[in-house]
């Protein structure tokens, strides 16, 4: 039997780029449509570090929020080499911090000031350990000589497995996972190691990079796999372990930021979120599974309580729109100009 309407608890995003300023007021709209709360990166410039400025943060956030809307943007802090391990156990009493951002420095956009050395920080994470503050990762490795699509990989061996015996009981959501060997990692690990994964990389594999030429509004990072990896995380998003979570990794950049010599890494979903979702778990005959991979395994493993109110969805086919507002420039949205299979009931 088909299912033509889902009616699910209200959904959450675990990890989205919201920007500032005009690009923030652009899009936060879409974000707060669809999702209850969001865990918000901290990659701004220069990068929200302090509890104080993640507050600030939040504040010009729900400044940004159209009317109506219940919204709430649980803020993260940047983790660099200078944090201080005070800044800890203020991020935990804050009630407004809920997780600390690893960027390796160089991964990926805006992570200039990461972390080089994680020996440089281990009073922090020691902290984190202590006052049960989760670590999120961008994992992927730096060093040159290795193949980007191995990055994600390589970063499990020689950085993950280290600090997961030097911390073991820290908890740690490996962001935006692109391959089977995550996938397999995270599920054979104890229950305080978790993932995001994103929607693109559900519905996408890497010949969507090169499609009938380059196409650089698919490029992020980390970048889309093979097919098998594709495959390996549908199976893991829909398998209804609790470890694997919804975090769009949606990151606007401006349409000339992406199309140019020296194209900015990032995908926009915001605009349609939870509809790509269901698109790629009806896709796998699994929309049964939406709900707790939307809408409950997040909620749990950052001990907060699930949404009250519900969100509904229905089969019926819209256009995406070829570009949309980002401040005063534009982003060119996953699905530009093509048709997305599910929509909001009342949009
Ligand atoms: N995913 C991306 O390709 N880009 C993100 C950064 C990140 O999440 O790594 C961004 O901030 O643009
Ligand atoms: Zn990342
Ligand atoms: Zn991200």
């Amino acid at each position: 039997m088909t299912v033509d309407r889902l009616d699910i608890c209200r959904p959450d995003d675990w990890h989205v780029h919201l920007r500032d300023g005009a690009t923030l007021a652009s899009v936060v709209g879409h974000t707060a449509r669809r999702f209850g709360r969001a865990i918000v990166m901290p990659n701004l410039k220069p990068p929200v570090t302090t509890v104080a400025q993640a507050e600030d943060y939040r504040r010009r956030i729900l400044a940004s929020l159209p009317s109506g809307t219940d919204f709430q943007p649980l803020m993260t802090l940047y983790l660099t080499e200078a944090t201080l391990a005070q800044e800890i156990e203020r991020a935990k009493a804050s009630g407004s911090v809920f997780a600390v951002k690893y960027y390796p420095a160089g991964a990926t956009t805006n992570s200039q000031d990461g972390v080089r050395d994680l020996e440089r920080v281990s009073d922090v994470l020691e902290a984190m350990q202590r006052h049960d503050l989760p670590l999120l990762l961008h994992g992927e490795v730096t060093d040159p000589a290795i193949d980007i699509f191995d990055r994600e990989r390589v970063f499990i061996e020689r950085h993950l497995m280290p600090l997961r015996a030097r911390f073991p009981a820290l908890r740690m959501v490996l962001e935006h996972i692109t391959t089977r060997d995550a996938a397999e990692y995270v599920a054979a690990a104890p229950a305080n190691l978790a993932a995001t994964i994103t929607a693109h990389h559900l519905l996408l594999n890497r010949n969507a990079l090169f499609a009938g030429g380059l196409n650089p509004h698919h490029y992020c990072l980390p970048i889309l796999k093979r097919e098998t990896h594709r495959a390996a995380l549908v199976k893991a998003a829909t398998s209804g372990d609790p470890r694997f979570f919804l975090g769009t990794d949606s990151a606007p950049h401006p349409r000339h930021a992406k199309e140019s010599a020296c194209g900015c890494a990032g995908v926009y979903s915001a605009h349609a979120a939870i509809e790509l979702y269901a698109e790629a778990f009806d896709q796998a005959g699994k929309l049964d599974r939406l709900e707790a991979f939307a809408s409950f395994h997040g909620a749990d493993f950052y001990r907060l309580p699930r949404n009250s109110d519900r969100l509904l969805l229905e089969r019926r086919p819209w256009t995406a729109p070829a570009e949309l507002a980002l401040g005063d420039a534009t982003c060119v949205p996953m699905r530009a100009g093509s048709t997305v299979a599910w929509s909001l009931v009342g949009d």
